[in-house]
Formats: C-alpha cells, sequence, structure tokens
C-alpha cells in the first residue's frame, strides 16, 4: 500500500503536445495521481520554465516526439531553456512518458529520450524509466501509462520515506 504521507505532496506533471495525444495520457495520469491523494499540477510546457523545476521535488513529463526526432512547437522554448540555465535539480525526482512512432525510426521517441538526459544531466533522479507509448494512444496505452505514473508515484513515496 502506498505510504503517501512520506512522499511530498506536490507532483508537477508537465505536457509536451503537437496534437493533443500526450494532453490525453497527461490527463489521466493527473487523475490517477490525484485520486491517489497527491496535489497535481498539470501544465503545458509552453507556460514552464526551469527555475520552476527547482521548486518541485517530484516531476512527471509527457512529451511527444515530433518531426525528424524534435520537440513539439509548444516545448521548443523550454527544452531550449532548459540546456542553457542547467538549473540544480538534485532534489527532483522525475518519470518522462513519451509518445512516438516506430515508424519514424531512426526517430522514435528522440525528444523524449532527450528530455530524460537534459534532467539526469542537471541531477535529478530517475523514479522510473523512460515510458514508451508507440503510436496510438490506445485506451490499453492509457492505462499502461497510469500504471507506471502510479509506479513513479510508488518511488517518490519510498526515497522521502
Ligand atoms: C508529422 C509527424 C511527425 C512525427 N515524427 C515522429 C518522430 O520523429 N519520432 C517519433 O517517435 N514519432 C513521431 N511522430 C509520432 C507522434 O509522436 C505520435 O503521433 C504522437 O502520438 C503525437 O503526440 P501528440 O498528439 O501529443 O502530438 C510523428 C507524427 C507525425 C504526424
Amino acid at each position: 500500500m502506498l505510504d503517501l504521507h512520506a512522499a511530498q505532496p506536490d507532483v508537477l506533471i508537465l505536457v509536451g503536445t503537437q496534437t493533443g495525444n500526450s494532453e490525453v495520457v497527461a490527463d489521466a495520469v493527473a487523475e490517477a495521481l490525484g485520486e491517489l491523494g497527491f496535489a497535481v499540477h498539470l501544465l503545458d510546457m509552453a507556460e514552464a520554465y526551469p527555475e520552476m523545476l527547482e521548486e518541485y521535488h517530484q516531476l512527471i513529463a509527457v512529451t511527444c516526439t515530433w518531426s525528424d526526432g524534435t520537440f513539439p512547437d509548444n516545448a521548443v522554448d523550454f527544452v531550449e531553456s532548459l540546456e542553457a540555465v542547467s538549473p540544480d535539480l538534485s532534489g527532483l525526482q522525475f518519470g518522462v512518458c513519451g509518445l512516438g512512432d516506430r515508424d519514424y525510426d531512426p526517430y522514435y521517441q528522440t525528444a523524449a529520450e532527450k528530455l530524460v538526459g537534459l534532467l539526469r544531466a542537471g541531477g535529478a533522479t530517475e523514479a522510473q524509466g523512460l515510458h514508451d507509448i508507440d503510436g496510438g494512444p490506445t485506451e490499453a496505452d492509457v492505462a499502461g501509462a497510469v500504471a507506471w505514473a502510479v509506479r513513479c508515484a510508488e518511488a517518490f513515496a519510498q526515497s522521502a520515506s
């Protein structure tokens, strides 16, 4: 049983999306973590800034990869400033869920992978490895992402206890 008293209450969920699929996944994840008792802050990456990652201890990022391995339009500025600012992320635990399509190999999930690398480079700890969704997302994909997010939440709680 998840002992949420041990976890920090706030979770930031950032969404990078071009056509809305990542938002569908992020909404489901936000609802599930809210039901677990977390205070969920769901934010479009266009509204995000690097320094806010120093204010949170727990982050879930959901982002697609767009043409030739790039970030979706709403995430580009955030990722560029994350690279430029290099905030101290040593107090942050995170999980990244990537949406992509293997038809776009060799660019499958490259944006999500890059985001994992940037967060790690800042000293953040990965609560769970990259969760990739290939195509879809189907209902099963959304359920899989929710189950992964709950495992992230368990890791958040464990490390805080
Ligand atoms: C024009 C276009 C380019 C895409 N490029 C990539 C890519 O380079 N790598 C990848 O893994 N997926 C790629 N995809 C797949 C998208 O990531 C996938 O459709 C995803 O669900 C879109 O999420 P969104 O609705 O949140 O934008 C591409 C899709 C389209 C339509």
